[in-house]
């Protein structure tokens, strides 16, 4: 079994814990639960803003603990504060080291759009999305079929959250460019073998139409890199280890997009 099927069989067990613990209706009478969202798109096309998506993420599956010592208040409000369009939490606890709690609190710190970064399998996860007070979601299309990318982005929608669409091969992206995904990541690491290049994203970026934003993902840590994938359409970065490595990942933002300007 490779990395991706084991955390996706976990997840299953999660779900079911977490939907006997707190039942949809509980999440749905939650504070943040009816607040107006944040456009994910909008800030991503916002020219005064870096384009980055920044991620907390504490450790993961490949790279091990990244940081141990990782104040979440400074994380978030460093990364706002250096101009990131967006922000990534990651809540999965089993692989790597997040919580619901991080995206609470990340919530209550900045204002910027957050991606609940997590592998999406169930409808109730994204009403937990929605809860957390969370703008966006991410859908994995090598963890999902077609049928099901379609009812869960529709679903986000009706949430009046936004979806980024992770692929990682052009043979992915087919047949999921449906209405309701809103934005295209292409994953330069491959979820199956943990293997890195920036050349996928540069290999999908002709693959995929106009009308989306495309955002590269994973593995960026280098000014050079961000100038060849701005060559190729891409303006959105997703970005945690390079930062998240640093005692000061905001201050490490800033300095990598001064750099790649
Ligand atoms: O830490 P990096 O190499 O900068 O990558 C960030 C982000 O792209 C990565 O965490 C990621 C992309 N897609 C995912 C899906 C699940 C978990 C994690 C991810």
């Amino acid at each position: 079994m490779n990395i991706l099927d084991k955390i996706i069989e976990h997840k299953w067990t999660e779900i079911a814990d977490r939907k006997a613990a707190v039942p949809v209706e509980e999440l749905r009478r939650s504070s943040l639960y009816n607040r107006p969202t944040l456009s994910f798109k909008k800030y991503l096309s916002n020219p005064a803003l870096s384009g980055v998506i920044a991620e907390h993420k504490r450790q993961s599956p490949s790279k091990g603990v990244i940081n141990a010592n990782v104040d979440l208040k400074q994380v978030v409000t460093g990364y706002q504060a250096a101009g990131a369009s967006a922000c990534s939490v990651l809540t999965d606890t089993k692989f790597f080291g997040g919580t619901t709690e991080d995206l609470l609190q990340a919530r209550a710190l900045i204002q910027i759009p957050i991606l609940r970064k997590d592998f999406m399998v169930d409808e109730y996860q994204i009403e937990e999305a929605r809860a957390m007070g969370a703008d966006v979601i991410l859908l994995i299309s090598a963890c999902l079929t077609p049928q099901r990318i379609k009812e869960l982005s529709e679903y986000a929608h009706k949430l009046d959250l936004e979806v980024l669409l992770e692929v990682h091969n052009a043979e992915e992206l087919e047949g999921n460019l449906i209405d309701t995904v809103d934005v295209i990541g292409v994953n330069n690491r491959n979820l199956k073998t943990f293997d890195v290049s920036i050349q996928t994203s540069i290999d999908v970026a002709k693959h995929i139409p106009e009308r989306y934003i495309k955002v590269s993902e994973s593995g960026i840590d280098d000014p050079k890199t961000i100038i060849e994938l701005k060559k190729h359409g891409y303006t959105g970065f997703l970005i945690g280890e390079s930062f998240m490595k640093t005692n000061d990942p905001g201050a490490a933002l800033k300095k990598l997009v001064a750099e790649s300007k």
